[in-house]
């Protein structure tokens, strides 16, 4: 697997310089090594890794469940409120670095309850940080609280339950849910009650399917869970009917093409389909999913696929403008950056047609 590390340093310029919005990250998949060591050696929590680059040599998977395994024991550093704090600001400052205006974030208070945490401290450490980015640099967020499918539609009741007394306070930034880990074997049909109560409740909701599990989780979760965005989907091509029910209804998938190749979803990057998916009139998006443990940011999804695959900038634009057209943001701030990204597109292409004039005008005299 190779994963480019040096682009052409336009194309660099132009894709940072495009307002984007990240939809799929899950926040514990941020988690560097190196701030793990540092939150173990906080904590008092023993890790069983000698040092930061034997975790991060760890970092080999050959399926989503052999990420999973490391990326819930990764988490287990997370103790406090300011852990999450530290984590989320660290994230927000890399994305902001990368041209990312709004960042909509998962999370799995289960991963944390489930050691004792408080839930408490998992939305209070991660909304801080948000406010802060907000208040402070002008960039959005909002929360997705996501279940994990691979405990019991009763375990995700129960997590529910816990946090719907902090909706209040976190009504600002806490918009909507997602579900996340283990796909196969745990079908969206399991989640159906909890999805509908929280539909109910006035959530967005979002769930991961055909990532690594089939066509028809995708149109289960659409149907049985009435979600508005899918994560992934890449598996969605297998159905030509639902791949035009996704084109004709615009429903966005969360793509995420470093994490797709790290577990082993493609075998390279040049065989992704979200290129074709894109060229067919899909509402494809761009997205990092874990970025500390699949070797890339934002930024490097972006500049990865479009290596890999060719797009133009043309091609890139229509994806950042997806992402923040798929975005849970009020119409007004949409809008608003909407139309930032396309007068950035208007300056990039007025920028290289004086150039090209001025050449063929050097070449004249
Ligand atoms: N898929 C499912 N669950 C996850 C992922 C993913 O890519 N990342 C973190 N939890
Ligand atoms: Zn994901």
């Amino acid at each position: 697997m190779n994963i480019p590390t040096a682009y052409p340093a336009g194309l660099e310029q132009f894709v940072r310089s495009l307002p984007k919005a990240e939809l799929h990250l899950h926040i514990e998949g941020t988690l560097e090594p190196e701030l793990i060591f540092e939150l173990a050696a906080r904590n008092g929590v023993a890790l069983p890794y000698a040092s930061v680059q034997a975790l991060r040599d760890a970092y080999q998977f050959t399926d989503l469940q052999s990420f999973l395994d490391l990326y819930y024991a990764g988490a287990g550093v997370l103790l406090t409120e300011r852990d999450f704090y530290d984590m989320t600001m660290a994230y927000l400052r890399r994305a902001r670095s990368e041209g990312v205006v709004h960042a909509e974030i998962m999370f799995d208070p289960q991963t944390h309850t489930a050691r004792g945490v408080a839930i408490e401290a998992v939305f209070a450490g991660i909304a801080r940080a948000l406010r802060e980015m907000r208040d402070t640099a002008g960039m959005s967020g909002c929360l997705l609280m996501s279940f994990l499918r691979h405990l019991s539609e009763q375990d995700a009741v129960d997590t529910l339950d816990a946090a719907l007394p902090l909706r209040t306070q976190y009504a600002d930034v806490w918009t909507g849910i997602g579900l996340d880990s283990g796909e196969r074997g745990n079908p969206p049909e399991k989640f159906r009650r909890v999805y509908a109560r929280c539909r109910e409740l006035g959530f967005r909701l979002v769930a991961h399917a055909g990532e690594e599990g089939p066509a028809a989780y995708v149109q289960d979760a659409l149907d049985m869970l009435h979600v508005e965005r899918i994560d992934h989907g890449v598996h969605s091509e297998d159905d030509p009917a639902l791949t035009q029910r996704l084109r004709e209804q615009r429903t966005p998938l969360t793509v995420c093409p470093l994490s797709n190749l790290k577990l082993c979803v493609v075998d390279s990057l040049d065989k992704h389909n979200l290129a074709r998916l894109l060229r067919q009139g899909l509402c494809i998006t761009i997205n990092s999913d874990d970025p500390a443990y699949f070797g890339g940011y934002l930024l490097d999804n972006y500049l990865a696929s479009a290596q890999a695959l060719g797009l133009s900038r043309a091609e890139l634009a229509t994806l950042a403008e997806n992402s923040l057209q798929a975005s849970f943001l009020p119409a007004a701030r949409k809008q608003e950056l909407v139309q930032r990204l396309r007068d950035t597109v208007d300056r990039d292409r007025d920028r290289d047609r004086d150039r090209d004039r001025d050449r063929d005008g050097d070449g004249i005299h």
